[in-house]
């Protein structure tokens, strides 16, 4: 099916008459870092006030649903934790309630405070790595690394302080054929978009344990199934009357293609217009705008 490009205002309003629910993909759609895109805060309220539901749907691990909260806030779009699904919400979820994590077991987190959070939300004993953070590994360190029996699994997300020494220890836990822990991604990105430009995302910054340990990990994130059963068990959403939106086609449209979603690709992110409309692509959107925020512009309709 050829991907239907929205222009015009009658593109836009015609598009939103359509659907009732939009889960809208956060780093590239809404935001880059701190920097809320153009339109997007007019958009939102525009489609609230016409009783749209808007679900907040990110790879992006780095925050507890409670502090998307407080980011939301802080940049003047109104939202409660049922509004934000994450992967690190997911994979709390996930260790609960499909793996059962044991109570007498801990998941040692390379990640940032959304998936301890998180974890500790339902109950979950973390070790986190953040006491590691800028703590330097000499040669010497390497003999001093020792396995902990109490690991059941290693959940990876973005880490912005990563470094060996956490990756030593994941790797010490993880190789352990006995203790057999869990390995986790909470999202695949190979790169995560910052206002100046794209960098190295969470499936990039785990390359070096899939690498050296041999194992393939459970990825939870867009567009990997566990996310999208996740999503499905906590969101009762008519999905003819729902549309995935997101900057990205590996991620965000394969998640909403994968529900059996229509789709609405921006171009505020990652993919770019020549990328989504190459033959060799496989994944499609069903839609295309150049901007989330453009679609306020159906009020003058
Ligand atoms: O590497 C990552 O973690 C991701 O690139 C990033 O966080 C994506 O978040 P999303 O676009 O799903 O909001």
């Amino acid at each position: 099916m050829a991907i239907q490009r929205l222009t015009t205002v009658e593109d836009y309003k015609g598009f939103l008459d359509r659907f009732d629910t939009f889960l809208l993909d956060c780093d590239g759609v809404l935001w880059h870092g701190s920097h809320v895109l153009e339109g997007i805060l007019e958009t939102v309220s525009f489609l609230r006030s016409h009783g749209k539901r808007l679900v907040f749907v990110t790879n992006n691990s780095t925050l507890s649903r409670a502090n998307y909260v407080k980011k939301f806030e802080r940049l003047g779009i109104m939202a409660e934790e049922k509004d934000i699904f994450s992967s690190s919400f997911a994979t709390a979820v996930y260790l609960k309630n499909i793996l059962q994590f044991p109570e007498d077991k801990r998941v040692y987190v390379v990640g940032e405070s959304g998936i301890t959070d998180e974890l500790g939300a339902v109950g979950i004993n973390c070790v986190s790595s953040a006491d590691d953070n800028g703590v330097l590994m000499t040669h010497a360190d390497m003999g001093t690394v020792e396995q902990d029996p109490t690991i059941g699994a290693v959940v990876c997300g973005f880490d912005i302080n990563l470094n060996y020494r956490k990756l030593a220890k994941a790797f010490t836990y993880l190789n352990n054929k006995e203790q057999n822990a869990h390995f986790i991604l909470t999202n695949d990105d190979s790169t995560f978009p910052a206002p100046n430009g794209v960098f190295p995302g969470t499936g990039s910054l785990a390359q070096p344990l899939i690498h050296s340990l041999k194992r393939t990990p459970l990825i939870m994130g867009k567009p990997n199934k566990p996310m999208l059963d996740c999503f499905f068990s906590n969101y009762h959403t008519d999905p003819t009357r729902t549309c995935m939106v997101g900057d990205r086609l590996d991620t965000d449209i394969a998640f909403g293609a994968n529900g059996n979603l229509e789709t609405l690709l921006v171009l505020t992110g990652v993919t770019t217009e020549e990328e989504a409309f190459a033959p060799s692509q496989p994944i499609k959107p069903t839609f295309m705008i150049q901007s989330f925020g453009d679609l306020v512009k159906a009020k003058d309709a």
